[in-house]
């Protein structure tokens, strides 16, 4: 049986005191004895008045990403070892923002995975494929190039101390979601690819689906076989509608 897990990412939102209060009402909204675990990612410099406000809480505090080396002369990044003296129990790489925006390749993502793993941090490796791609009937091949990437680093075993998120390009910031059939889809593919490695392995890791969920359709993408839980960008800087993403996940239990 997988743990659903409900995962918020703020992205490049809000402010020190706005996350802070979201935070807080996110954590005292959680039905008792939740039987889901929930993570939230805020921005890096938040994480310090984030993690401080979820302590002695089940809401986990994650990063929106993870350098690919320990320390030094890398401007701009923040490594494993930094976020976990803060806490952080995730993080999110290979995130499509950071990969078109950003232009992070597999091999970059892959070593962002990797040192996660290494610190005992929770990657949350993010894969999909654009709308083009999807045109084309390219989806399988390019979910499968990026999770082997990464798997060619870090080994199947890694996926014990991992979670994948499957988040379709062009259902992400859109309200375009991705109909629970289409990500069932998607979602039963990775895990039968994945057993073809490890049987074991496959059928337990999670694999959380990421694209325009919200109140109204969380329920019915939940309710499939091979989706454990969501990554939720817009509906999650609302402390509401992220608890009702939560408890539809609850239902499922
Ligand atoms: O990118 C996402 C989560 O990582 C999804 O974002 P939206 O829920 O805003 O579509």
């Amino acid at each position: 049986m997988r743990q659903p897990l409900v995962v918020g990412n703020w992205k490049m939102n809000g402010t020190r005191t706005s996350a802070r209060d979201l935070a807080a009402a996110i954590a005292g909204g959680l039905p008792a004895n939740c039987p889901v675990a929930v993570g939230v990612c805020p921005s890096f410099v938040f994480i310090p008045a984030v993690a401080e406000q979820l302590q002695d809480t089940p809401v986990q505090v994650g990063a929106q990403n993870v350098a690919d080396q320990d320390a030094g002369a890398f401007t701009g990044e923040v490594s494993a070892p930094m976020l976990k003296e803060f806490g952080c129990t995730l993080a999110i790489v290979g995130h499509s923002e950071r990969r078109l925006i950003y232009g992070e390749g597999d091999a970059l993502v892959a070593a962002r995975y990797q040192k996660a793993i290494e610190h005992g941090i929770c990657p949350l490796l993010c894969i999909g494929e654009t709308l083009e791609q999807r045109e084309a009937g390219e989806t399988f091949a390019v979910v499968d190039r990026q999770l082997q990437a990464v798997l060619d680093v870090a080994g199947i075993d890694s996926l014990k101390q991992a979670v994948i998120a499957y988040e379709p390009v062009w259902a992400i910031g859109t309200g375009r979601t991705a109909t629970p059939q289409q990500a069932q889809e998607v979602h039963a593919h990775i895990r039968r690819q994945l057993a073809a490695q490890g049987e074991e392995i496959a059928a337990q890791v999670r694999i959380l689906y990421g694209g325009s969920v919200n109140a109204d359709n969380a329920a019915s993408l939940f309710a499939m076989a091979d989706i454990d839980g969501g990554l939720i960008g817009g509906a999650s800087l609302k402390a509401d509608s992220f608890l009702s993403i939560v408890k539809a996940a609850a239902q499922t239990v």
